[in-house]
């Protein structure tokens, strides 16, 4: 059966219509990074479906399967995805002088918010019959879409940058995933994706130009708009960080899709954040020139030269009345610390990239003390201890000898007895 709340899929340039129901990723009149599709709605039909109680129990994110596009007669392929907790952070609060809440999207089945996508992805791709999966990565997708396509029983064959964190590499070959490390980086892994993709036909699960993937990553923002509802209010700020910006464009469309049907009475304003090192979509929604493709940063998860999702993503601070910013490689390292230390969440660099975010946009004078702020951890930390690390510093190591714990703490021992 056809998705008949799923209308068309529209260019974000031209507005030229496709049909939602061929396998289409791209506009043709826009060939490269640009012709990115949206998928448009039919709301009515999909309010008509929705009978969920907004009661804050959220199993996985199929609660909202009336939005998600996929065939109502497709067998869905899931592991529990979404649901994940939003934590009050009242240590955290104290240390960056605001009021600050933490979504731990970390928590998902694969340990990173991917697998909201990835659930999308394969379903569809067995509905349709295709038997291989692919995507480029800087591993999380990767290892996301290698256990969903485990769990699906299709062949799954990945293109990573050889760079990437040995967890992360790890993971999909557990997953039974064909791991195919590229001696470049994300940016030339992903263009091989897309030709690999044109030669041979293998599904392509890719945010960056399967348009169906920001939808997934859309319940994310339902999320939000729910737990919202039974808190009693609408934070001032959601924070993410930003790589291909299709994280933050799917939370945007979510939550206001939530707002537009009268679900939440209020939205808040969207801060995405950058690396230094890797800034283009902050230079574009800043009108800044960018124009040299730089992908360095610690934070390899968001180490995107050149974003696919631009348009979408500078939608979210655009519509919003929100803002972006930049944070330095030394404040992410500091800010995974700090989230892990006052709060006990474990986030890899990207994932707690936000929380260096909401201290520059403090800094800024973006967001006032007054003000309440989410940030969303999209990442666990285990995925990458060496860049952690890097932050913490190594253990002690010592011999099996009472005099060398004395020998560390003894200082700090007479002062607790004092
Ligand atoms: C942990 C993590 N956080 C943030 C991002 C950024 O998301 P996007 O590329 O959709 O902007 C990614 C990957 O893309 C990621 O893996
Ligand atoms: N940094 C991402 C890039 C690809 O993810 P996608 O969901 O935007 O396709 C990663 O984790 O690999």
């Amino acid at each position: 059966m056809a998705m008949d709340h799923v209308t068309t899929l529209e260019c974000t340039i031209c507005e030229r219509e496709y049909d939602p129901d061929q396998i289409t990723y791209t506009c043709p009149e826009h060939e490269g990074v640009k012709g990115i599709l949206e998928v448009k709605y039919d709301y009515d039909v999909i309010d008509d479906n929705f009978d969920a109680d907004l009661d804050g129990n959220i199993q996985s994110q199929w609660k909202y399967e009336a939005f998600l596009p996929v065939d109502d007669d497709a067998e869905v392929v899931t592991l529990n995805e979404g649901g994940t907790d939003l934590f009050d952070a009242p240590n955290l609060s104290e240390e960056l002088g605001v009021e600050t809440l933490v979504k731990d999207d970390g928590r998902n089945p694969t340990g990173c918010f991917k697998d909201r996508a990835s659930s999308i992805a394969v379903t569809k791709a067995k509905h349709a019959g295709r038997d291989i999966i692919t995507c480029a990565s800087t591993g999380n997708a990767a290892a996301s879409l290698s256990g969903y396509a485990a769990r699906g029983g299709l062949d799954c064959r990945i293109f990573v940058p050889g760079a990437a964190p040995a967890g992360k590499l790890a993971q999909p070959l557990v997953y039974g995933a064909d791991v195919l490390a590229v001696n470049g980086s994300y940016d030339e892994a992903y263009d091989l994706s897309v030709e690999v993709t044109d030669e041979y036909g293998w599904y392509n699960r890719n945010a960056a130009i399967n348009p169906f993937q920001v939808e997934g990553k859309r319940t994310v923002g339902h999320e939000l708009a729910e737990q919202s509802v039974v808190r009693g209010e609408v934070p001032d700020w959601v924070v993410f960080s930003m790589g291909d910006g299709c994280t933050i464009a799917g939370a945007w469309k979510g939550f206001k899709e939530f707002y537009d049907l009268g679900y939440v009475d209020d939205y808040p304003k969207m801060l995405g954040v950058q690396a230094e090192g890797a800034s283009a979509i902050h230079d574009a929604f800043q009108g800044h020139e960018d124009l040299d493709d730089i992908a360095d940063t610690i934070a390899d998860s968001i180490a995107v030269g050149r974003p696919r999702n631009t348009i979408k993503a500078c939608r979210a601070p655009q519509e919003s009345g929100g803002d972006t910013v930049l944070v330095s490689d030394e404040e992410i390292l500091e800010a995974e610390k700090l989230l892990g230390s006052a709060e006990g969440i474990y986030a890899e660099p990207a994932g707690a990239t936000p929380v260096a975010g909401v201290q520059e946009a403090l800094e800024q004078g973006i967001i006032e003390r007054d003000e309440t702020v989410v940030v969303v951890s999209t990442g666990f930390g285990l995925k990458d201890t060496e860049s952690a690390k890097k932050a913490t510093g190594d253990v002690n190591r010592i011999e099996p000898e009472l005099s060398e714990v004395e020998a560390l703490f003894g200082d700090a021992q007479a002062a607790a007895d004092d």
